[in-house]
C-alpha cells in the first residue's frame, strides 16, 4: 500500500522579472492511498505526473507531508522503500549504465547474488523472461529503442521490486514496441503504476489519477477519468 498523506512538493525557481529566487509549488497537497494492482496517471505535459511518480520511490521528497510504502517513510527509510518501489525512466539510456545487457542486469543483482557466477545465471534469466537471451552478450548499443527499454524494466525488476512505477515507458516507441511493453506491464505480479499519455493503456488500468496543475483533480474509474482529461484538454487553449 502506498499512503500520501497532505504531500505538497515546492522547488526554488527564478524570478522571471529578475528578483530573487521564488518558491514554487510543483504538486499539492495530494493526499492518496494507492493499493489498485493497475494504476494509471494521465495529465497534461507539466502538469505534476513525473513529480507524483519520483515521489512513490524517494527521488523527489514531499517538501511537507509524508509519502509512505508499506510502513516505510520516503523520507526517512528511502534505501528501504527503493528495495520495494522499482523505477523505470522514459529513456532508457537514463538507466542502462554498463555495455552489455548481461553486465547492466548483473549490476542490479550484485546484492543478491554475491557469488558472480550464480549472478551472471540469474541475470540470463531475467533477460530470457524478456526475450532478450539472445541478444545478453551484443552491445546495448546494438539493441532497438523498444528492447533497450524491456531492458531497463528487466534490471529494475530482477530485484523483485513489490511495485514498479514507470514514467511514460512506450512514450519513444513505435507501436509494435508499445504493444510488447505494454503486454508486458499488464502480465506483472507487481503492482505497477505508469505515468502515461497513450490513453487506451490508460483505460485499461483498474484506476486513474488525472493531474491538472499540481492537483489530482479525478480519480477514479478509468473510462470517466480519461473523459474528464480529454474534456479538460478541449477546454485548455493553446499556450
Ligand atoms: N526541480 C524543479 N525545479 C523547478 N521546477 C520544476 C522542477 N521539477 C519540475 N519542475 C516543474 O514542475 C512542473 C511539473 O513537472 P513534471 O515533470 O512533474 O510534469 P509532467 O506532468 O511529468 O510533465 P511532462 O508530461 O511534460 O513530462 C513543470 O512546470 C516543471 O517545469
Amino acid at each position: 500500500m502506498i499512503e500520501l498523506d497532505d504531500v505538497v512538493v515546492t522547488a526554488w525557481s527564478p524570478d522571471p522579472a529578475g528578483g530573487a529566487d521564488r518558491v514554487v509549488r510543483l504538486l499539492g497537497p495530494v493526499t492518496l492511498r494507492l493499493a489498485e494492482r493497475r494504476i494509471a496517471v494521465v495529465g497534461a505535459n507539466g502538469s505534476g505526473k513525473s513529480t507524483l511518480a519520483r515521489l512513490l520511490n524517494g527521488l523527489v521528497l514531499p517538501s511537507s507531508g509524508t509519502v509512505r510504502v508499506d510502513g516505510l517513510d520516503t523520507a526517512t527509510d528511502g534505501a528501504a522503500v527503493r528495495q520495494r518501489v522499482g523505477f523505470v525512466f522514459t529513456d532508457p539510456n537514463a538507466q542502462i549504465v554498463l555495455p552489455t545487457p548481461l553486465e547492466d542486469v548483473a549490476l542490479s543483482l550484485r546484492r543478491r547474488f554475491p557469488d558472480k557466477v550464480e549472478r551472471l545465471e540469474a541475470a540470463r534469466a531475467a533477460l530470457r523472461r524478456f526475450g532478450l537471451g539472445e541478444r545478453a552478450d551484443v552491445s546495448v548499443h546494438a539493441l532497438s529503442g523498444g528492447q533497450r527499454q524491456l531492458l531497463a524494466i528487466a534490471a529494475v525488476l530482477a530485484v523483485e521490486p513489490a511495485v514498479l512505477v514507470c514514467d511514460e515507458p512506450t512514450t519513444l516507441l513505435d507501436l509494435r514496441w508499445r504493444r510488447v511493453v505494454d503486454d508486458l506491464l499488464a502480465d506483472l505480479d507487481q503492482q505497477v503504476v505508469v505515468v502515461t499519455h497513450d490513453l487506451d493503456a490508460a483505460r485499461r488500468a483498474d484506476r486513474v489519477l488525472v493531474v491538472d496543475d499540481g492537483l489530482v483533480v479525478y480519480d477514479g474509474d478509468p473510462h470517466e477519468a480519461v473523459a474528464h482529461y480529454e474534456a479538460l484538454m478541449g477546454q485548455a487553449g493553446v499556450p
